[in-house]
């Protein structure tokens, strides 16, 4: 491999399934060396990761980028957005942290948004309705459910900031990641002492919010730090955000992300505020915002589904007229944090791969029902929509993106966004520049354009038809939630 031209940045995406790591040379965007290491989350009721289990993770990723990691002049770490991280007063997790997947807190999002105003009261605070996903729900839970645990509570972080407090030992965030608590004030731009005074949370136990460009720390002096002492640490952010500064996106241009979450957003100079709730009002990493939708079922659902029928994963087949709602974790997008997996339509000559393709439909469906509330109305109608995400290499997922919404598609070539967007926010602070810029000077959005087919009106007419019929039936609980 030929030497790198520019200094190298190292680029973390810490996201619910594994940690990845990028070591990138700033000035090309050439991927020098690369590492990734899964974690767990426990399965039952709730969704729980043990913060610890992300560190090891990120040092293994980095073992194997081999000495490139330690040359490193900048790093910047991306994470799964909203988990609940509380740590005691020596920096250790008091329990395993909630993920943003974990539904149990959908009683508290439901209380919490009638107790202080209303859906309209808190998109206009916030920018976004709580959803279960929330850390601000979380925190309500934990106060209900373990009080003794909110009680030995010294600091709350969010996923990406307790890997960063770990390289350089400053409790920071930043607003995009922030965005997503509950307890932030996309207005104001600063903690709502209003809201966290509601649910008991002590602003002191909050980390600083760094600002874009500006530099969280440097790596602290220990011997067992996976970079050299002094390099230079990025402020980080929420993996979604991450991704769009990796893409390099411009205002308007739509993204959908399949992985363990779905996600559809865009960059949007104006402050989102969805009283509807289905538009999470987020901020980005650069000073503009980034409203977007996630759905609780993707890749993992759909997956499942393969698995049950004894399939691989692309072995679809077309014509069907079954409807399968994938919710198999309950879901955000629709707003049904109760729901389980529901199927409807089933005949004697179904086929198990049209079975297939109806998950696949009906994760998409979730999805696309979003994407319009996204855009603003000065985005263009006919751009392709980028593609990200472990989903985005599959044929299947490309093909029912494609056949569902009648846009364009366009799958980049490179592989890990999220972890391009942290190296690219990592050579912002080194050089001054703007990371979506970075990203745009590396090209990382390259990649083949499919062109628009007719959009199957009638699949997505005969879905949305089944879900408000099912309403009833999927807002029951079932007997394991
Ligand atoms: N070639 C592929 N085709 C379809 N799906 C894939 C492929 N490779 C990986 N995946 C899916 O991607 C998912 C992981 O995506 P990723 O974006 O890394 O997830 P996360 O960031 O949520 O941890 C897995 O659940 C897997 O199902
Ligand atoms: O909750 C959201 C967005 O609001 C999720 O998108 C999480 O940020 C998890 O991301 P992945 O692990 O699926 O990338």
């Amino acid at each position: 491999m030929s030497a790198a031209e520019g200094p190298l940045v190292v680029g973390v995406d810490s996201s619910t399934q594994s940690t990845k790591a990028l070591v990138v040379d700033a000035s090309t965007g050439r991927v020098v060396a690369s590492g990734q290491a899964p974690h767990t989350v426990s399965s039952g009721a709730g969704r729980e990761s043990d913060p610890r289990q992300w560190w090891d993770a990120l040092c293994e990723a980095l073992r194997q980028c081999g000495d490139a990691a330690h040359e490193a002049a900048a790093v910047s770490v991306g994470g799964q957005q909203h988990g609940l991280v509380t740590l005691d007063d020596r920096g250790e997790p008091v329990r395993p942290a909630l993920l943003w997947n974990d539904v149990r807190s959908a009683p508290q999002a439901r209380r919490l948004t009638e107790e202080l105003g209303g859906a309209k009261f808190w998109a206009e605070r916030t920018g976004s309705v709580p959803a279960a996903s929330f850390t601000v729900t979380k925190w309500a839970w934990l106060a209900e459910h373990e009080p003794e645990a909110v009680r030995a509570t010294k600091a709350v972080r969010l996923p990406h900031d307790y890997l960063t407090e770990r390289l350089t030992g400053q409790g920071t965030t930043d607003r995009g990641d922030a965005s997503g608590t509950g307890w932030w004030a996309s207005g104001t731009e600063g903690y709502d002492e209003e809201i966290l005074a509601h649910v008991g949370l002590d602003p002191a136990l909050l980390p600083r919010v760094v600002r874009p460009g500006e530099v969280a720390g440097t790596v602290r002096d220990s011997h067992d730090l996976p970079f050299s002492k002094g390099t230079l640490v990025a402020p980080g952010t929420g993996d979604n955000a991450a991704a769009a500064l990796g893409l390099g996106v411009r205002p308007g241009v739509p993204v959908m992300s399949l992985g363990t979450s779905g996600t559809v957003y865009a960059v949007s100079q104006r402050r989102p505020a969805d009283p509807s709730g289905t538009v999470a009002g987020f901020a980005d990493a650069r000073g503009d915002w980034l409203p977007l939708a996630c759905t609780l079922n993707c890749t993992l659902a759909v997956d499942r589904v393969a698995t049950l029928l004894g399939l691989d994963r692309e072995a679809v087949e077309p014509g069907t007229a079954v409807t399968l709602l994938p919710f198999l974790d309950g879901e955000r997008t629709p707003n049904l944090p109760n729901a389980s997996g529901l199927l409807h339509g089933l005949r004697h000559d179904t086929t198990a791969g049209q079975l297939l393709q109806a998950a696949y439909d009906g994760a998409v469906h979730s999805l696309l029902g979003a994407l319009d509330l996204v855009l603003d109305e000065d985005a263009d109608p006919s751009a392709p929509l980028l593609l990200i995400g472990g989903g985005a290499r599959g044929t299947a997922w490309q093909q029912t993106v494609r056949r569902l919404s009648g846009r364009p598609v366009q799958v980049p070539e490179a592989k890990e966004l999220v972890a391009l967007g942290a190296a690219a926010q990592a050579a912002g602070v080194l050089t001054g520049e703007d990371p979506a810029a970075v990203a745009r000077r590396w090209n990382t959005a390259a990649g083949p354009v499919l062109d628009a087919v007719e959009r199957d009106e009638e699949t997505l007419a005969r879905i949305a038809g089944v879900l408000s019929d099912a309403a009833p039936l999927l807002e029951r609980p079932t007997d394991t939630h």
